[in-house]
């Protein structure tokens, strides 16, 4: 066990009423969670610098082959000796444990359960490879599985099963889809910006034809889109019709009650302040929805008038900011649940739409925020956390509201007829200046997966 002794003493009312186990009054139980608390910290700590880091995995091993293979040998009850393929170079050692099994290779130490070495047996009776798909009935293992046999050579781990079936895995898939291997990568590498940072980069904006026609243009406009959460195609026919055909070309349209491709102006057609001059300030959209919207396409078609610029903040810059000042802010902003709702009554259309989810939303192994749901318009009455947490969040949304509102964290671009915006809806935030005369912009949502989808199917790791 790691010891965090030397960690910064936290402020353990922080965390100290937020539990699994419900929420606790602030100083019941102190002595019991304070260790506990700790620990968490200690994980908590020392995952941050991993949080937003492009990852770094060590690769494959390019060693002699090993003259010594160990022949299969049978398993004793518990084994606490180390086994090593290659006893000077200790390239790949392991261990067996009464319920795991444990694995040394490429400077990464694993932990494999039983179940799992013996639901994930990549055979041709257990998988199918065609279609990549589990055949193996996973509830017909029994929960006490342990391996007759095991070998190791340079490359493979052999398992001989109690009914004589054989599971090989190869180190390097091992290493790859461990839990250990998982929570030291990234899913999603991005370059985090403030205003300098994204100009400094002249990130290009790709033109429309070799957007529609070439894989390459496709591939560098996703490229800096997944970088930088925002990305733009110029040379645009300033057309609805235009506009949905670069849609479709990275995506599925994601049609909400706004329609497909929806036009809007400042007509007051919907019950949305986004139908009318005013400004708007940063925010996320569809924050209302069980799964916001991951992608949100502009282009504006015509202006005539002043103002109407609209506004860029990274979301993600800002919430890693609150993550270095205030890891516990940081934290309650990832837990507390919120809802976000959508309610009108304008014309014809009558909707009520209710999600729920915290601001900052990180994948639990490995702390990654792939989620920003911010919204103070559309946030709905906060009915789901105790008044104590309720005034903490508060001072959280305030720490993070500061950090969006800097300005040098704000990028102002004027949407001209031409040049589309796609925004990653999950992690920039968009607003615009209130404006005068005519304004029209057309658009769409587009299916996260689906772009995540193409940009995968062209190389890129999303
Ligand atoms: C983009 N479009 C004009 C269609 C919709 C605007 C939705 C505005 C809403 N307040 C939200 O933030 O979700
Ligand atoms: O008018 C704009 O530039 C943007 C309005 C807005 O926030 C939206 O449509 O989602
Ligand atoms: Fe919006």
């Amino acid at each position: 066990m790691e010891s965090c002794g030397g960690q910064r003493d936290p402020d353990f009312r922080a965390f100290g009423s937020w539990g699994s186990t419900g929420f606790l009054k602030r100083d019941q139980h102190l002595s019991l969670i304070f260790s506990l608390k700790r620990l968490m910290l200690g994980m908590w700590y020392r995952r941050l610098p991993r949080l937003f880091v492009v990852p770094h995995r060590p690769t494959g091993s390019t060693s002699p082959r090993v003259p010594w293979l160990p022949r299969d040998r049978a398993v004793p009850a518990a084994t606490t000796c180390w086994h090593h393929t290659a006893p000077e170079s200790l390239k790949c050692a392991w261990q067996l444990h009464g319920d795991h099994l444990e694995l040394r290779y490429a400077n990464t130490l694993m932990r494999f359960d039983f179940v799992w070495l013996r639901d994930h047996c990549r055979s041709a009776s257990c998988y199918n490879t065609k279609t990549n798909q589990r055949s193996l009935d996973t509830a017909s293992v029994d929960l006490g599985i342990k391996p007759k046999a095991v070998r190791v050579d340079e490359t493979t781990l052999f398992l001989t099963w109690p009914d004589g079936h054989v599971t090989r895995y190869g180190l390097e898939w091992l290493v790859k889809n461990s839990y250990e291997g998982q929570k030291q990568q990234v899913m999603h590498p991005r370059i985090l910006w403030n205003a300098e940072i994204y100009r400094q980069a002249q990130v290009p904006s790709v033109d429309c034809q070799s957007f529609l026609e070439t894989d390459e243009g496709l591939k560098e406009f996703l490229q800096n889109f997944l970088l930088y959460g925002i990305a733009f195609v110029e040379n645009v026919t300033p057309t609805k019709e235009d506009t949905e055909i670069l849609a479709e070309r990275i995506s599925l349209i994601r049609e909400t009650i706004y329609g497909r491709m929806w036009y809007f102006t400042s007509d007051f057609s919907r019950g949305d302040t986004a139908y009318t001059k005013l400004a708007l300030d940063r925010h996320t959209d569809t924050t209302y929805f069980q799964e916001p919207c991951g992608i949100q396409v502009f282009h504006c078609l015509k202006h005539e008038g002043t103002g109407g610029r609209t506004l860029l903040v990274d979301g993600f810059y800002a919430a890693e900011q609150v993550l270095r000042q205030a890891p516990d802010q940081f934290e309650l902003l990832s837990k507390v649940p919120l809802k976000h709702e959508y309610v009108e009554n304008v014309g014809d259309c009558h909707n009520h739409m209710i999600g729920v989810g915290p601001v900052l939303n990180v994948y639990p192994w490995n702390n990654e925020l792939y989620l920003i749901r911010y919204n103070n318009y559309d946030r709905a009455v906060i009915n789901t956390v105790p008044y104590d947490v309720v005034h903490r969040w508060y001072a959280a949304h305030r720490t993070l509201t500061a950090e969006l509102r800097r300005p040098e964290n704000e990028l102002w671009v004027k949407l001209k007829p031409g040049k589309a915006l796609f925004i990653d809806n999950w992690r920039v935030l968009h607003g615009r200046e209130a404006f005068t005369g005519y304004r029209q912009l057309c658009g769409c949502y587009l299916t996260r997966d689906d772009v995540l989808n193409t940009a995968r199917l062209l190389g890129l790791q999303a």
